[in-house]
């Protein structure tokens, strides 16, 4: 029986996102989920709905064209139903810059970055005005890590996690919590997917462990969520030499260091 809101999740396909869809169908939560394939979510709205005993409406977008994303933009608008949106489509793309190409940057900012963007875009007034609501975001610790040699992967993941810190301060205050989730490498087909063969990486996280780490998160509240992270002390130290960093900055003058040449 559903309870409560539903929850559109993207990328619900596969990965750590149909482990959301199976998460939240488990909590009694009603479902919209959206990804390209639609036989694949058709598959698992059907077992979901048999095993859980809650509504899944499949919505079939490739978030990388305007036209269907603008379908998934305006049912967040309107469906007063849907009290949460999980972030989670998004790829990773094999080699660095000199291997990649221009188109194949611009689809994975697309995806990673724009329709992120524009999905939380869309539902935000909504909740704000309501006044309750949560947006999820998937990042990666990847967007801490310039040295890990995925520069534009890591990049539209720094992005996520900058959005999601500076919509928490915008949309705390109206009632709307927004988490972003930083996950490591996690068993799913992201890997295969970007030309990775994930047999040759050690350690990966499996995906059910990691959602439901980032649950125990979004149900503390926590604005930022990093499941592999062992010492909590470490982030809140990145955060506290951020802000003294932050209080040095005067705009007025240049710094000491620059008033002569070499
Ligand atoms: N796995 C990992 O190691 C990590 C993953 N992440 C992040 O987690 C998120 C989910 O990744 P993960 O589950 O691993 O990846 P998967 O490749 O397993 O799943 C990706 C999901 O996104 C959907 N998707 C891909 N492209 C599009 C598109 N153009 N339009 C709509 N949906 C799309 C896919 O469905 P379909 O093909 O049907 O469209 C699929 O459901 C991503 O944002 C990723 O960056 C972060 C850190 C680590
Ligand atoms: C680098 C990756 O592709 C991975 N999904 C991650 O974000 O850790």
């Amino acid at each position: 029986m559903s309870t409560g809101h539903s929850v559109l999740i993207t990328g619900a396909s596969t990965g750590i996102g149909a482990t959301y869809a199976e998460r939240f169908a488990q909590r009694g939560h009603d479902l919209v989920i959206v990804a390209r394939d639609k036989a694949r979510l058709e598959s698992l709205a059907q077992r979901l709905r048999d095993e859980h005993k809650v509504a899944v409406e499949v919505l079939p977008a490739d978030l990388t064209n305007p036209s269907d994303l603008a379908v998934v933009e305006s049912r967040l608008r309107e469906d007063m139903r849907i009290g949460v949106l999980i972030n989670n489509a998004g790829a990773a793309q094999s080699g660095g810059i000199l291997q990649q190409t221009a188109d194949s940057i611009e689809r994975l900012i697309a995806l990673n970055t724009t329709s992120l963007t524009r999905l939380a875009a869309a539902v935000a007034p909504r909740f704000a005005k309501a006044g309750s609501g949560a947006i999820v975001n998937i990042g990666s610790v990847v967007g801490l890590a310039p040295e890990f040699g995925m520069s534009i992967y890591g990049a539209t993941k720094a992005f996520v996690q900058f959005l999601s810190q500076g919509l928490s301060v915008e949309l705390a205050p109206k009632g709307v919590y927004v988490q972003a989730v930083l996950p490591a490498g996690t068993r799913t087909e992201i890997w295969e997917r970007a030309g990775i063969d994930a047999s040759t990486l050690s350690d990966l996280m499996d995906v059910g462990e990691l959602v439901d780490a980032a649950l125990i998160g979004f149900d503390r509240r926590e604005p930022v969520t990093m499941p592999p992270l062992h010492d909590v002390a470490r982030w809140s130290a990145l955060e506290a030499a951020r802000l003294r960093l932050l209080s040095d900055i005067q705009q007025a003058h240049v710094a000491k260091r620059y008033l002569s040449a070499p």
